[in-house]
């Protein structure tokens, strides 16, 4: 039988599959799309913690994205900017990092599109994705931020995974463990 780690996040629970992704890593899988619950939840509680001004969420494919709709709802922000994993035909001059996620072992790109880097220019810009762990997606969305010529402000997630608990410069709900094989 699969096991799995209870997490509460506020007053919600969720029953998370614990999946191995190493020889010797194992991970709660924490999926957020089609949690429209946690999401609300989650967008509600982190809207507390966002700096006082700033001019653009900006999160990374794929699981942020609902996180930061909800955000920018919430906070009146009518846009952000997703950073995407592919190049795709209609962007304009997208500007390209490596990245690399505790999820997935094949290397991956982060995409920003030149037309949403062009509005990003000189803002003040608050990254916010579901999970932060090894630090990996978040360091390539800097990159890429700062390569637009903007400022991050802030940094938010549902949840931070091993040793990005212990990260000072970063907004969570709750903890997740890593397990070993
Ligand atoms: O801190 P890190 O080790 O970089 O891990 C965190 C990242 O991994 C997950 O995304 P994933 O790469 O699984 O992509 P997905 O949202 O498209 O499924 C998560 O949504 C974060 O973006």
């Amino acid at each position: 039988m699969l096991k799995t780690f209870e997490i509460k996040i506020g007053p919600l629970t969720r029953r998370l599959p614990i999946m191995p992704i190493s020889d010797t890593t194992a991970i709660a899988s924490f999926v957020l799309l089609g949690d429209a619950e946690l999401t609300d939840y989650a967008a509600q509680a982190l809207a507390k913690r966002v700096p006082a001004e700033f001019d653009y969420f900006v999160t990374l494919e794929s699981k942020g994205i609902p996180l930061a709709q909800e955000l920018s709802r919430v906070t009146n922000h009518p846009q952000f900017v997703v950073l995407r994993k592919n190049v795709k035909d209609y962007m304009v001059a997208p500007l390209t990092v490596p990245v690399k996620a505790i999820t997935t072992s094949a290397p991956q790109q982060l995409v920003l599109d030149g037309t949403d880097a062009d509005k990003l220019v000189a803002k003040r810009v608050v990254i916010v994705d579901d999970v932060i762990s090894s630090g990996g997606s978040l360091a390539a969305a800097q990159a890429l931020i700062e390569k637009a010529g903007a400022t991050v402000v802030g940094q938010l997630a549902i949840l931070a995974e091993g040793d990005a608990v212990d990260r000072p410069d970063i907004e969570f709900l709750a903890e997740l463990p890593l397990f070993p094989r």
